[in-house]
């Protein structure tokens, strides 16, 4: 492995999204990642779209990442398990608080086997409060942290994001969470535990709402595909049939906007000077530059957007985005080769780094594709392999 993580091994324990989407994150900047999953396989793996019995949504999650089968509830397999964390220096899992315990492998254990471990706990609710042990999923941290209720229609139900996004933005914050504690390791010699909560990444993204309650007493409401703070900004048919959206959050572009839909006389209007009083005039703004948008096709609504300098996007599909040339030019999709799919493409790494970049080196190998491997390494013999396979601690 190489990159920037290469020499960080991490024990991925964690199922579904939020906590393996970390260490795919870790991975794809050179940590090992190895990941280890209940025998009958990490539920994700049947999570969507599956090819010829192949589930699509693993081959991203799993990429980068060693396959290896340990069922924690035995005593063989928690043996294993502590051994491998002697030598590991992350461990990212997302039992409910107390399983990890209830296994012999909480952290008071783990760090008697290695004091520089770092637990890392992804959860719905946190290691501590009433809520803790309750089972979370990211639908529930949209729910809780304030994302359902501001976003829909003003007379519509809260609604539901129709993708992880809890548990993405949660999988992010976890992966800085990580790279954090392991410059705390560096400086104290002392791994630690990081807590994790579904619920709270988030809220920090959710702006100045905390502060607006708490310092004016208001509360964001449903906008749809308004925003409170300027307009225009909404999505717009265009002639053709397809769709795009326009935000005008700085006034130069407010401006810009009125001035090439042909309606320059609403930049003289005092209220067109604040974007939160212009949000105020939404129905007039939306009128005038969603009949100029209805009136062209995309691509020319593009292009004039473009010349006059003013902020427009396309909505786009992910039929759009692998042949988009901002896309190819980024180099946002890879194209891999897959031992059981031939070539696939998906998201590539991160972000460019231009010293030490990320890669993706394989993609998500079959349940227990490394087992014998990864648990040679840690002296299991194929005899003693055979016998735990027999047990169904590995598969
Ligand atoms: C996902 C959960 C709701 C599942 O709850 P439970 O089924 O009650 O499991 P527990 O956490 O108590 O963990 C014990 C179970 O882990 C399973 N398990 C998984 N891997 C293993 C291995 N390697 N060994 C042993 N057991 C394992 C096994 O089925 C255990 O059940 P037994 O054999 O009975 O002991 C919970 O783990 C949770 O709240 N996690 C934190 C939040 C989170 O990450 N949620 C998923 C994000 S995805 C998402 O948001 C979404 O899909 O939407």
């Amino acid at each position: 492995m190489t990159g920037a993580l290469s020499g960080i091994r991490v024990l991925d324990v964690a199922t579904l999204f939020a906590g393996p989407l970390a260490a795919t994150t870790l991975a794809d900047y050179g940590a090992e990642v190895i990941k280890i999953e209940h025998p009958n396989g990490d539920p994700v793996r049947h999570h969507g779209a599956q090819r010829d019995g192949v589930g699509l949504w693993w081959k991203l999650l799993g990429r980068n990442k060693k396959a290896v089968t340990l069922y924690l509830g035995s005593p063989e397999g928690q043996e294993i398990f502590r051994e491998m964390v002697a030598d590991a220096d992350v461990v990212i899992e997302n039992f409910r608080p107390g399983t990890l315990e209830r296994w012999g492998l909480g952290y008071d254990e783990l760090r008697k086997i290695n004091p520089g471990i770092v637990l890392t706990r992804v959860t719905g609710f946190g290691q501590v409060g009433p809520y803790a042990k309750r089972p979370g999923f990211g639908t529930l941290a949209e729910a809780m942290s304030g994302f359902a209720a501001i976003t829909g229609e003003p007379d519509g139900p809260p609604t539901l994001p129709p993708f992880g996004l809890a548990d993405g933005i949660a999988a992010l914050a976890t992966a800085f969470a990580v790279t954090t504690a392991l410059r705390a390791r560096e400086q104290t010699g002392e791994g630690q535990v990081v807590d994790m909560a579904i619920i709270e990444p988030i809220l920090t993204l959710l702006g100045p709402q905390i502060i607006a309650y708490d310092q004016l007493g208001v509360l964001q409401e449903r906008t749809g595909n308004r925003s409170s703070n300027n307009a225009p900004r909404n999505t717009y048919r265009t002639r053709d049939g397809n769709w795009v959206a326009i935000s005008t959050s700085a006034q130069s572009i407010a401006e810009r906007v009125m001035r090439l839909v042909g309606r320059p006389e609403f930049i003289d209007e005092p209220w067109f000077a604040s974007g939160a009083e212009r949000a105020q005039h939404a129905d007039e703004l939306d009128e005038a530059v969603g009949s100029w948008i209805a009136a062209r096709d995309r691509d020319e609504v593009i292009t004039a957007f473009e010349e006059a300098e003013a902020a427009i996007a396309p909505i786009y599909t992910a039929a759009d985005i692998v042949e988009d040339p901002q896309f190819q030019a980024l180099g946002t999709i890879a194209t891999l080769s897959d031992d059981e799919l031939g070539p696939v493409r998906m998201q590539n790494v991160l972000f460019r780094m231009s010293e030490t970049p990320g890669s993706i080196n394989w993609t998500g190998a079959p349940v227990g594709a490394h087992t014998e491997e990864v648990l040679g390494e840690y002296g299991v013999t194929p005899q003693q392999l055979a016998r735990l396979r027999e047990q169904g601690v590995v598969r």
